[in-house]
């Protein structure tokens, strides 16, 4: 069920998120040449991120870090798993992807510091992964966060891993994909994508907005076709959503050039903060429901 009904640990917990986090993270990603999904430095950054995660895991028991290799190129996606304590068969997915672009033509030596699209989405949820692991958060169902590669060539990497646990039937209650978090392109602050996503889950975030973050401005709207990760999710018949940094019409204009870099974004995480705030209330409300 969608109730908002554990004020204590999220309200514990929210204040704990630090913007200063998450600008190191997009730092350090956007740092890479590129990260496109066949070169080393992709192959690097996915290899840094799983490092970051074991390193954020500690040596709690019921934390996992695993590469997810995918058969048809080099760059891996990264899962890092909060088993849950008695509801661990029901599972959230947090994701967002690894990998940048600058297009066509993309190669080794190009340079894509994707960071916006998408270290934005990374670092917001890396933060969150912090908090949760430093608070000693116990979900009762298991909390899965992702980072996908290959997002950029065509939802690749999310595909692989949706349809892998579909086959698995894998009871996935909800996946969230954070894409872009970072730009601010209009006066709202939130933007929750009507396509390709659930319009209940929707309607729980705006309401998980309205009761933890009520000074913040949320919106609709559309990307018109299947226009990240959430949509290999929904392609599998789960409940997923896609809040996004802007509107349609006031996007990024710098992704998929070497202009996106933490300057076209202001030289700030403020605004991915919002981002990681949104999901933190996300993944402890979904992950207390007991069976
Ligand atoms: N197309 C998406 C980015 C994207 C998503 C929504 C909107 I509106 C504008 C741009 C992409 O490149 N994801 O990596
Ligand atoms: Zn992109
Ligand atoms: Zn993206």
């Amino acid at each position: 069920s969608y109730a908002i009904d554990n004020q204590a640990a999220v309200n514990q917990l929210l204040p704990q998120l630090q913007d200063s986090n998450i600008l190191g993270t997009i730092q350090s990603l956007s740092n890479y040449q590129n990260r496109f999904y066949t070169t080393s430095h992709g192959v690097n950054a996915s290899n840094w991120i799983a490092a970051q995660w074991k390193q954020l895991a500690g040596n709690r028991g019921d934390v996992a870090v695993e590469q997810f290799a995918h058969a048809s190129w080099p760059q891996k996606s990264v899962i890092l798993t909060i088993k849950g304590t008695d509801n661990s068969a029901e599972t959230i997915v947090l994701g967002g992807h690894l990998d940048s672009t600058v297009g066509s033509g993309t190669g080794e030596s190009s340079r894509a510091p994707g960071a916006d699209d998408d270290a934005s989405g990374v670092a917001s949820l890396t933060e969150v992964i912090r908090v949760l692991l430093a608070g000693n958060y116990q979900p009762r169902r298991t909390i899965k966060f992702m980072a996908y590669a290959a997002e950029e060539v065509g939802l690749r990497g999310s595909a692989d891993i949706a349809k892998r646990f579909k086959q698995q039937q894998a009871k996935v209650v909800g996946a969230l994909q954070l894409d872009m978090t970072n730009y601010q392109g209009d006066a709202q602050d939130i933007f929750l994508f009507t396509d390709y996503t659930n319009a209940a889950q929707n309607t729980f975030l705006a309401n998980l907005a309205k009761t933890y973050l009520p000074s913040l401005k949320v919106g609709y709207s559309q990307c018109g076709y299947a226009c990240s990760d959430h949509a290999s999710w929904n392609a599998q018949g789960y409940a997923a959503s896609f809040p996004f940094e802007s509107s349609f019409n006031n996007s990024n204009p710098y992704i998929h050039s070497r202009n996106d870099t933490l300057a076209s974004s202001g030289n700030q995480a403020k605004h991915a903060l919002k981002f990681s705030q949104l999901a933190l209330a996300y993944a402890v409300e979904l992950g207390s429901d007991g069976p």
